[in-house]
């Protein structure tokens, strides 16, 4: 490749935070901005930046630019963003979803609508990355409208070595109880998890390898991966179109359902289902 024919550096940045949602110039204060997102993305910000530093270094007179994945999902809802986690908090510092993958879920989204022959804003669809990293997206006429990694990239799906979701009230537990320091419940939780901490292997083909050769440890961490999937692909389904006739109630049941509860199987702008008096626990289920 001939060198001289270059005319811009990309860089696919991890997390642009709330500070950036487009492609930006890299200059020494985006760089700093860049490293002060670090503890949220312990495995990849000092890689990015190591990557930034040695290309403009070898290339001073080029201008450099960063792509974050977070960008593609700053059109999440706010209720698609936000934890239930007292206000102030989560404002003070920062606690929200940011989500990531964006140029991938970006591309996969955009390039299934070309496929089909449809305008990109015409076209949902749930989109699952599965890489080492994995994140699933829902997307609304090509805008990310819900995603499974949160404010950091250790949240949702089951990865490589990440856990994806756990009761967070494990971190808590491992420090009380293993008297584990946050790097160490960091590292278990980025490293040491996942199908690496259920099989011994993060590789899927090592993975599918020792289901082959009988494993049961690698069975079930197979269908731990697939269970966080099916999971997360139903819930983007229902958000975006609730089942009609398949729902459980839980307490309360005879009341007509108001509010949250109503809201809950029926969001605005899906058309309304016969609601059924139903018991303080009812089932109602299709016929097979
Ligand atoms: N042909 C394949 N069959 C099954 N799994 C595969 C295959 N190729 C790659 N993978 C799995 O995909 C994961 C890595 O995906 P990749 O997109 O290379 O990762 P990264 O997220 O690091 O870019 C690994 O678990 C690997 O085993
Ligand atoms: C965000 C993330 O998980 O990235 P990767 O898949 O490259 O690890």
């Amino acid at each position: 490749m001939n060198l001289s024919m270059l005319t811009v550096v990309g860089h696919r940045v991890l997390h642009g935070g709330e500070e950036f949602s487009a492609p930006t110039i890299i200059d020494d204060a985006v760089e700093r901005t860049i490293a002060q997102a670090a503890p949220l993305g312990p495995l990849h910000i000092p890689a990015n930046l190591a990557g930034i530093s040695a290309a403009r270094e070898a290339f001073p007179n080029l201008p450099h630019v960063a792509i974050f994945d977070t960008a593609f999902h700053s059109t999440l809802p706010e209720e698609a963003y936000t934890y239930a986690v007292d206000r102030r908090v989560a404002a003070e510092h920062g606690v929200r979803r940011y989500g990531f993958h964006g140029t991938s879920h970006a591309y996969v989204s955009r390039e299934t609508a070309r496929l089909m022959g449809r305008p990109t804003n015409e076209v949902n669809t749930i989109v699952l990355h599965l890489g080492n990293g994995a994140s699933a997206c829902a997307v609304k006429g090509g805008l990310s409208v819900d995603t499974s990694m949160g404010l950091t990239p250790l949240e949702g799906l089951v990865m490589g070595t990440r856990s994806g979701d756990v009761d967070p009230a494990v971190t808590l537990h491992l420090a009380r109880t293993a008297g584990m320091t946050p790097d160490e419940v960091d590292t278990l939780l980025n490293r040491h998890s996942g199908m690496m901490g259920l099989t011994g292997y993060s590789d899927m083909r090592d993975v599918n390898a020792a289901i082959e050769a009988g494993s049961h440890e690698a069975k079930v961490g197979m269908d731990v991966y697939c269970r966080r999937i099916r999971g997360y692909v139903g819930n983007y389904y229902a958000q975006a179109r609730p089942p009609r006739r398949d729902h459980v109630h839980c307490g309360r049941g005879r009341e007509r359902p108001r509010g949250p509860r109503r809201r809950a199987r029926r969001p605005r702008g899906a058309s309304a289902s016969r609601s059924t008096p139903s018991a303080t626990l009812a089932a109602r289920r299709r016929p097979p």
